[in-house]
């Protein structure tokens, strides 16, 4: 039995397929992390899963007990688990110390525990109009945990905060599911939120879900173009060009598109260099340059930390192993 199974989930909305046969299963403690564009189902599948979305189709079952949607429930929602959306809301005017103890169903250590993983102990004496954006989502996330659900759904919770609060409650979601051992899913527009915290990764494109893997797994070889650019930036070699391209590496392609990442280029020197170019231009973009090089037939754009070429200097490049993915 795992802990969360996800199966054959559709949902329609004013007629529109918003999620399409959505099957996947969660172990307990495995993060999983959802990626798609704007308007793709993210949120929907997870207030899907959280009980809060009634299904056309399919079935969801969690902790060996199927989740009821909203239609056959008076309450809705999923007994051990718990949704943290966007638009979370917290009673005005009260005392944070008020919010925490009418929501709270833990004994007293429990709760202090929760309350120092929630970054949020020093405020209890505040008032909720007295807060940043930042401490009442910490709040918000904390009153949620006071039930100690076994699953977290956290949709976009990055999301309008500035450095430091996001660098906070990313030690809090650490804390989360270390300390609390609580499982989580999470959803975030941001490549660098999702590739170093999760175990597994979902991309969801139209409400279908087109790969799931390891970060590693959908950063070095995505299923297409629309996966590769959720995470960083690509060159896709056009098919006419990709068999001149790859042979000149010594590689046969069977003359479909290729994609290559920019920093799995290299500069290389004139004899080991298969490709040759001639650098059109540099930006400097802080901790790296984007060079950009015209070859025969195609531009790419190469990342370097090094001292990068001049403009107008002609240089050689070769690609990584194993970093050319055939789409
Ligand atoms: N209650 C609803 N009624 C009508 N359409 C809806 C409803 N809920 C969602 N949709 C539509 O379903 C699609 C998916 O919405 P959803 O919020 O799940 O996407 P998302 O991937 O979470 O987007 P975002 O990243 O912008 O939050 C959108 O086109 C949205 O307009």
């Amino acid at each position: 039995m795992s802990f969360l199974e996800v199966s054959g989930i559709s949902v329609q909305e004013e007629g529109n397929t918003v999620l399409d046969n959505i099957s996947f299963q969660q172990g307990e403690y495995e993060k999983i992390a959802i990626a798609g564009e704007t308007g793709s189902g993210k949120s929907t599948l997870l207030q899907t899963i959280a009980g809060l979305v009634q299904p056309s189709a399919g079935q969801i079952t969690f902790e060996g007990k199927r989740v009821i949607g909203p239609h056959d429930k008076l309450v809705p929602g999923q007994e051990g688990i718990a949704y943290l959306s966007q638009h979370y809301d917290l009673p005005q005017f009260l005392r944070v110390e008020q919010v925490l103890r009418y929501a709270n169903t833990l004994q007293g250590d429990d709760a202090e525990m929760l309350y120092e993983v929630c970054r949020i102990s020093h405020l209890k004496q505040r008032r909720t109009n007295q807060l940043s954006g930042g401490e009442r989502q910490r709040i918000a996330l904390a009153r949620l945990l006071s039930t100690w659900p076994d699953l977290l759904l956290l949709d976009e919770p990055y999301s309008n905060l500035d450095k430091g609060h996001k660098e906070l409650l990313k030690e809090v979601i650490h804390d989360i599911t270390e300390r609390l051992a609580i499982t989580c899913i999470l959803i975030s527009h941001d490549p660098h939120d999702t590739l170093s915290w999760a175990d597994r990764i979902l991309v969801i494109e139209g409400g279908r879900i087109v790969q799931q893997g390891t970060p590693e797994q959908v950063y070095r070889h995505p299923v297409d173009a629309y996966t590769a650019g959720l995470f960083g930036s690509y060159n896709l070699i056009p098919a006419d060009v990709a068999s001149g391209f790859a042979g000149k590496l010594g590689i046969d392609t069977p003359g479909r598109n290729l994609l290559v990442r920019p920093e799995h280029f290299n500069f290389v020197s004139k004899a080991s260099g298969p490709l040759a170019g001639t650098v059109q231009k540099v930006t400097f973009n802080g901790g790296y340059y984007d060079v950009e090089v015209q070859l025969s037939g195609i531009s790419v754009t190469v990342r370097t930390q090094a001292i990068p070429p001049a403009t107008g200097e002609k240089v050689y490049l070769t690609v990584q192993a194993g970093a050319i993915t055939v789409l």
